[in-house]
């Protein structure tokens, strides 16, 4: 799409940035599925990414913590900003990044493991070997995801013996116990029902105090109920972003109406 009409709110100067892009294209091999966006992401705030299906949402967020290096004919142009590092620069090494900026997926996807096991795997990968610390790590990521009231009396059972909504709350800790900056979630609560959806939704806003979200959903309830600040993309732009009470109630831009709206999509 070029040159549609485009409404991108600028934060106030004083606002503390988690992450931000400048005119990040994505291609995979000779296609851009993702045109030049520039967004910031204001740190301890969750960010909705809302739009139609194949709208580039999915392959922004994942170029935000490079899980599209993995991708065959992949490439990224322009900058991901990390604390005054460009993520893609030459030399950044991409696990410790990820240390910093973590990722949730769409299906829970917890290892073949006990519930402890899963959550220390990358503690223990990264070298931490004190008991006393990985317990404290157990604990306190499960206490911030809302699952240790579940789990507390069984950490040592299989993790694939807990419901999907479990398990992505079990997915969330597993992510958090590594303390990270920005956690990336891509769809998290699409695969649960409705009851394990509004845990997960709960957990996310406990934990927008210590951590700063970027969600992918197409739940527009969902964007509107968790979400501070919402961006709307349409074939591979951002068309508009602003706080997400003003994409849902006076958006600047028809085809950001017409999506809240459920005119198409
Ligand atoms: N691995 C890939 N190889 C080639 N093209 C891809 C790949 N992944 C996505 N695309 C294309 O990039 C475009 C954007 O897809 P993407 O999955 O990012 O959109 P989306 O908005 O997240 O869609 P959805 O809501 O359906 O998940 C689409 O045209 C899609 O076909």
């Amino acid at each position: 799409m070029t040159n549609q009409e485009t409404f991108i709110r600028e934060l106030p100067q004083d606002a503390e940035l988690a992450l931000s892009t400048e005119d990040l294209r994505v291609f995979y091999g000779t296609k851009e599925a993702v045109h030049g966006v520039s967004l910031p992401f204001e740190r301890y705030k969750i960010t909705a990414l809302i739009g139609p299906s194949g709208s580039g949402k999915s392959t922004f967020l994942r170029s935000l913590n490079r899980m599209n290096d993995t991708v065959d004919g992949s490439r990224v142009t322009g900058k991901i900003m990390y604390r005054d590092l460009d993520i893609n620069a030459k030399g950044i090494d991409v696990y410790e990044m990820r240390k910093h900026i973590g990722m949730v997926f769409q299906r829970p996807n917890p290892f073949a493991k006990s519930i402890y096991d899963n959550i220390t795997f990358a503690l223990k990968r990264f070298g931490e070997k004190d008991k006393q610390v990985l317990d404290e790590a157990v604990e306190t990521s499960l206490k911030q995801a809302a699952l240790w009231d579940e789990v507390k009396d069984k950490l040592h059972q299989s993790a694939q013996a807990l419901s999907g909504g479990q398990q992505q709350r079990l997915c969330i800790a597993r992510a958090i116990a590594m303390q990270p900056d920005v956690l990336l979630m891509d769809e998290p609560a699409s695969a649960l029902d409705p009851i394990s959806t509004a845990a997960v939704e709960d957990t996310m806003m406990q934990l927008r105090d210590k951590y700063t979200i970027i969600i992918v959903t197409h739940n527009m309830q969902q964007a509107a109920r968790i979400s501070d600040y919402t961006a709307f993309f349409y074939n591979g732009d951002c068309v508009e972003y602003d706080e997400t009470r003003r994409i849902f109630t006076r958006p600047k831009i028809q085809a950001t109406d017409d999506y809240v709206a459920g005119h198409f999509g």
